[in-house]
């Protein structure tokens, strides 16, 4: 079984043998408009598993269908996602289709999962986003949808679960508009027979596709519809299409003006304005079946290679780099014996073996060796080509999500052409990697943790590997911070839920074999600076014969446009032009530190801008010493300003029957959330959204299913942070030091 699972595979031999058949083990010669790089996406439980399954079966990668309640499906391979029936870590799987070759990411539509969807979408050219039928658009749909969005990738449409006898096709069309605010193209259109088995009417070949149930929907009938009712509209939603696309596409609207009419259309040449159409992000073809009942997933595959991009046809966005290297690390994968392996999408020129990378965040790394993962053994190869998915060997510091070019110079250009086409003025300070890594913006955006926890060792003997398995795995996923505590003296994780954290762990003790121990989950808080306040620090010392002395005047303000900046009043700029640069980086590090503990809950103090009025460092005064006096100086005026807590919000979906909503929102307004709109949702439904504070939600989701005796579903992902009244700030900062 051909398949690439490229998260948790301790073994390098099988990791590479699966990793061969990513895209970038196809030659140059071959890899041409035959190689479809997708992604599948969408909110948890809408089908994207079931829908791979099928996809392999149907492609004769597989011999028997797989399905998440049996837990046997081959993307979802890892114990915890067979046991819970959900993705956890993407997967990809390549299947030939059709003379195509289609590399598949499955990717998890659990929230706490966001980060890995994100990393995926540098490897794709294109996206299938799977729909329930019978929900239409979801909270987690937006934020998939929203991700394709930065990537500019071309999308489907798979509108699933139409078996369902409360699926509603147009409905789901509706939110595509409403919700997406996109342009859906219908290319199918539902029908149920009397006894609710589904088939499908082909809006461009006017055919009725039937499933054969007998052969696990291996084949399926093509009938032309005769004149009837049935023919007529679908003829009329043909014209449409057309008319629709001729809008969008000279080579259809000049056939329509030259033959006067739709009928003239053919297939072909609709199907040509479509794959420009949605490769320009245009429109967005919209397909249906039911994946659990193997309707529709042949069609689905056909388009994916008719509609979605080569990896040649979508470069247009990394025009910024010219001729120059440019490529995405998407995945860091650790080997025992070989160390990390870094899995790099090229997106512009050429990687060469021995070359010098740099990253956006100003390292620079050599590729030690290039491996094009290649028939049944992985092969060292000297380069590889924009649009190839390359393993590189050597890359020390780099992370997951990291853009590495040629040169520093070639770094610069790109940024400053991305700037232009974006049309953002130049950054006045160019040396500042905060800025330039904004205006860059290729980097994902890590998610802020919201929850977090002590982890210790099983023995103080093993420390020193468990917080070196702790800095590899945050290399592999970003959205785990991992920090000391030096009051407790403990090793803090944060990350984005209790499922995160349990990954974690079980990862430690499968790939380190390490049984650490997760304390309680706790909730991140945040903290800010009520008023601005100002302090002058002096420290004076003798260490080891030498005279240390640092005077240093901050000023913390509330401000979020940056974290450090000097004040340039007409008093201190003569003291400031005296400082060396290099100085002035030491007295920002050595702040900025201070902000990751603020003083009430240890929380990440936010929103609070350091100022510096001026400083005098005696001449042999260590930097280490500069540091740690502007830390200091910091952490002084935080505990005599004193801070505000901010709580992490979440944003929540619930969907009940009316009858059910009272009790549901009285039960809400207990837990300080505030409602944002009630609405219908279908005949017997409502939907009520919601803000409410993650610390009012620990059990939640029972506590729903109890008042609703089941009929609710919901769905809930962070949506920033809050301040709150004195009473629950003194709860929050009780409950942080255990007292309740
Ligand atoms: N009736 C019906 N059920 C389906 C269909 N497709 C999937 N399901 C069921 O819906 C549930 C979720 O399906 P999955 O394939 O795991 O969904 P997923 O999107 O991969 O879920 P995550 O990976 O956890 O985000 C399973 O119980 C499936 O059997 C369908 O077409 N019709």
């Amino acid at each position: 079984m051909k398949m690439l699972k490229y998260a948790w595979q301790s073994d390098l031999h099988q990791r590479i043998k699966l990793l061969r058949q990513l895209s970038a083990h196809i030659p140059q010669r071959f890899y041409s408009s035959k190689i479809r790089n997708i992604g599948i996406l969408a909110h948890i439980d809408a089908g994207k598993t079931t829908t791979t399954e099928r996809m392999l079966f149907y492609a004769g990668k597989t011999r028997a269908l797989g399905e998440v309640h049996r837990g046997n499906t081959v993307t979802d391979y890892l114990t915890q996602e067979r046991e819970r029936g959900i993705t956890i870590c993407s997967s990809a799987v390549t299947f030939p289709w059709n003379g195509h070759r289609i590399n598949l990411l499955d990717t998890p539509g659990h929230i706490d999962f966001t980060m890995e969807v994100e990393q995926s979408l540098y490897a794709v050219d294109g996206v299938v986003v799977v729909l329930d039928g019978t929900a239409g658009v979801e909270a987690q749909t937006v934020t998939v949808w929203t991700q394709a969005d930065k990537h500019k990738l071309p999308r489907l449409i798979f509108i699933n679960k139409m078996d369902r006898p409360d699926a509603d096709f147009d409905k789901s069309v509706n939110d595509l508009k409403a919700k997406l605010e996109t342009q859906p193209v219908c290319l199918q259109y539902p029908v149920k027979s009397e006894d609710g088995v589904l088939a499908i009417n082909d809006v461009i070949t006017l055919e009725r596709l039937s499933w054969q149930q007998n052969d696990l929907g291996r084949s399926y009938k093509k009938t032309k519809l005769e004149p009837s009712d049935d023919q007529r509209q679908l003829q009329e939603r043909r014209n449409e299409l057309i008319d629709t696309l001729s809008g969008l596409d000279d080579e259809l609207a000049d056939v329509v003006i030259s033959t006067e009419s739709f009928d003239n259309v053919d297939g072909a040449l609709i199907e040509r304005a479509l794959r420009r159409a949605t490769s320009q992000q245009k429109v967005v073809p919209v397909l249906l079946g039911s994946a659990y009942k193997n309707v529709g997933i042949q069609r689905l595959m056909d388009a994916v290679n008719a509609y979605l991009p080569a990896p040649e046809e979508r470069n247009e966005i990394y025009d910024c780099f010219g001729n120059e290297v440019a490529a995405k690390v998407f995945k860091i994968v650790h080997d025992k014996q070989r160390g990390p392996l870094t899995l790099v999408r090229i997106l512009r020129g050429e990687v060469k073996r021995g070359m010098r990378l740099i990253s956006a965040r100003g390292q620079a790394e050599v590729v030690s060796k290039l491996y094009e993962p290649l028939a049944d053994e992985y092969r060292e190869v000297s380069s590889l080509q924009a649009g190839d998915v390359v393993i590189c060997a050597g890359l020390k510091s780099t992370v997951t999500g990291d853009l590495l070019t040629s040169s520093q110079s070639a770094l610069k250009n790109a940024q400053k052409r991305l700037r232009q086409s974006l049309g953002t003025s130049p950054s006045q300070d160019e040396e500042d990697s905060d800025e330039s890594d904004e205006l860059f913006a290729l980097d994902p955006p890590v998610p802020d943790a919201v929850y977090f926890c002590s982890i210790e060792p099983p023995s103080i003997s093993s420390q020193t590997a468990m917080e070196q398995a702790l800095r590899q795995l945050q290399r592999e996923d970003p959205s785990l911070r991992v920090s000391y505590d030096a009051v407790t003296g403990q090793t803090v994780l944060g990350g984005m839920g209790e499922l995160h954290m349990d990954i974690i762990k079980s990862r430690i003790l499968s790939e380190y074999k390490i049984d650490v121990e997760l304390g309680p989950l706790q909730i991140a808080y945040k903290e800010t600076i009520e008023s601005a306040a100002i302090t002058t620090l002096s420290v004076e010392k003798e260490i080891a014969g030498s005279k240390q002395n640092v005077s240093i005047t901050l000023e913390l303000v509330r401000d979020q446009s940056e974290l450090f900046s000097l004040d340039k009043s007409p008093e201190n700029m003569p003291n400031l032009n005296t400082l060396r640069p290099r100085i002035l980086q030491v007295l920002r590090k050595g702040s900025i530190s201070a902000l990751e503990r603020g003083p009430r809950v240890g929380g990440q103090v936010v929103e609070t801008q350091i100022r510096l009025h001026n400083a005098t460092i005696g001449r042999g005064t260590a930097d280490s010493f500069v540091m740690a006096t502007a830390a200091q100086c910091v952490q002084k005026l935080l505990s005599t300003t004193g801070t505000r807590l901010l709580e992490p919000i979440m944003a929540l979906q619930i969907v009940a029957p009316s009858e059910r909503i009272s009790g549901i929102m009285a039960d809400l307004s207990r837990r300080r959330a505030l409602i944002n709109d009630v609405h219908p949702k279908g005949d017997r439904n409502k939907m009520i959204l919601v803000n409410a504070p993650l610390a009012e939600l620990s059990g939640y989701s029972s506590a729903l299913r109890t008042i609703s005796s089941g009929t609710a579903s919901m769905t809930m992902q962070p949506c920033g942070f809050s301040s709150m009244n004195s009473a629950d700030e003194s709860l929050a900062e009780r409950r942080a030091q255990g007292l309740e």
